[in-house]
C-alpha cells in the first residue's frame, strides 16, 4: 500500500525504512530537507493516491496538534490520519472529533520499540474503528514484530494511547526497581562483582526481561555508571499514568514513586528536606547540617 509519514526522526526515520522494506510505497515529510521526500505537507497529501493514510510521528503536544490541523485542511472526505507519536489520549480525542467534521478518519497507535525497532519491530497498540484499522493493517504488519504477539486492537479512538501510556508507566516502575536493587548491591560490603549478578539474572529468573538485558549492556560499557550522572527526564507518559490512576481511583504506588524519584534525581539539593531537618531541629534539637 501507499502511505504518507510525517515525521523523519529517529523513530519516524527507522519506521519508513521497516515499511519500505515490507515492499510498500513511502512518501515521508520532515521538517528538515534532508530526510524529506516531499517539500511540504501539501505535496506529501498530492503524491498520494485517494483514500489517502497519513501517519503523523512527529513529538507529542504542540507539533501533533499543529499536523493534525494542517492535515484537516489539506486532505479529503474518506482520507485516514494515524497518530504514532507519544500523544495523550484525551488528544486523540479532541482530533479524532476536529477530523470527523470533514469526514476524515481517525486512529491512534501507541508505538514500543525506540531505537531497536528497525531490527526488531515496534509493538504497537491502536485505537480507532475496526473499518479504519483494517485499511493500514498491511502497514502496521510491516511494522511489528515477527510472530503471534506485538499488535493490539485495544479499543475505540484513545484506546491505542491510553495502552501506550500504561506500558510505559510499567516501563518506569520496572526501571526503577531494577536501578534500586543495583544501587543495593553496589553498596553492599560484602558484594563484589554486581554486573555479574545482574548479567546471571539473564536466565532462567523469574525477574528476565529485556529492560535488564538493557541493564546488563550498559553495566557493559560503563561498569559503575560512573560516567553518567544521576538525573532522568520524563516526557510525560509517567504523569499521565499517575493522574489516570487518580481520575479512576486506582492506586499506582509503585508507577507513582518511580515518577517521584526522577524528579528527585533533578535536584542537587532537596528543599523540602532541609524543611525536615529544620523540624527536627526545632522538636528534638536534632542536629542539621549547615550550608558551606
Ligand atoms: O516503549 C518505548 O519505546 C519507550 O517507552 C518510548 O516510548 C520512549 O523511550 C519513552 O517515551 C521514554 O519516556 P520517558 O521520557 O517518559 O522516560
Amino acid at each position: 500500500m501507499e502511505i504518507g509519514l510525517v515525521g523523519l526522526g529517529k523513530m519516524g526515520g527507522n519506521m519508513r525504512e521497516r515499511i519500505r522494506r515490507a515492499g510498500h510505497t513511502v512518501v515521508g515529510y520532515d521538517r528538515d530537507p534532508k530526510l524529506a521526500d516531499v517539500g511540504s505537507l501539501k505535496e506529501l497529501v498530492e503524491a498520494l493516491p485517494a483514500p489517502r493514510a497519513v501517519w503523523i510521528m512527529v513529538p507529542a503536544g504542540e507539533a501533533t496538534d499543529a499536523t493534525v490541523r494542517e492535515l484537516s485542511d489539506l486532505l479529503d472526505a474518506g482520507d485516514l490520519v494515524i497518530d504514532g507519536g507519544n500523544s495523550r489520549w484525551t488528544e486523540d480525542v479532541k482530533h479524532a472529533e476536529l477530523l470527523k467534521t470533514k469526514d476524515i478518519s481517525f486512529v491512534d497507535a501507541g508505538v514500543s520499540g525506540g531505537v531497536w525497532g528497525l531490527q526488531n519491530g515496534y509493538a504497537l497498540m491502536v485505537g480507532g474503528e475496526d473499518a479504519d484499522i483494517a485499511r493500514v493493517q498491511p502497514v502496521f504488519d510491516a511494522l511489528k514484530p515477527e510472530g503471534d504477539s506485538g499488535f493490539v486492537h485495544a479499543g475505540g479512538v484513545g484506546a491505542g494511547h491510553f495502552s501506550k501510556m500504561v506500558h510505559n508507566g510499567i516501563e518506569y516502575g520496572i526501571m526503577q526497581s531494577y536501578a534500586e536493587g543495583w544501587e543495593l548491591l553496589e553498596s553492599a560490603p560484602n558484594v563484589t562483582n554486581v554486573r555479574e549478578i545482574f548479567r546471571s539474572w539473564q536466565e532462567g529468573t523469574v525477574i528476565r526481561s529485556w529492560l535488564l538485558d538493557l541493564l546488563v549492556r550498559a553495566l557493559d560499557d560503563d561498569e559503575h555508571l560512573s560516567g553518567i550522572r544521576g538525573y532522568a527526564d520524563d516526557s510525560g507518559e509517567g504523569r499521565w499514568t499517575v493522574e489516570a490512576g487518580i481520575d479512576l481511583a486506582v492506586p499506582t504506588p509503585a508507577i507513582t514513586a518511580s515518577l517521584y524519584a526522577r524528579f528527585s534525581s533533578r535536584q542537587e539539593d532537596s528543599p523540602q528536606m532541609k524543611a525536615v531537618a529544620a523540624l527536627r531541629n526545632q522538636f528534638g534539637g536534632h542536629a542539621v547540617q549547615k550550608e558551606s
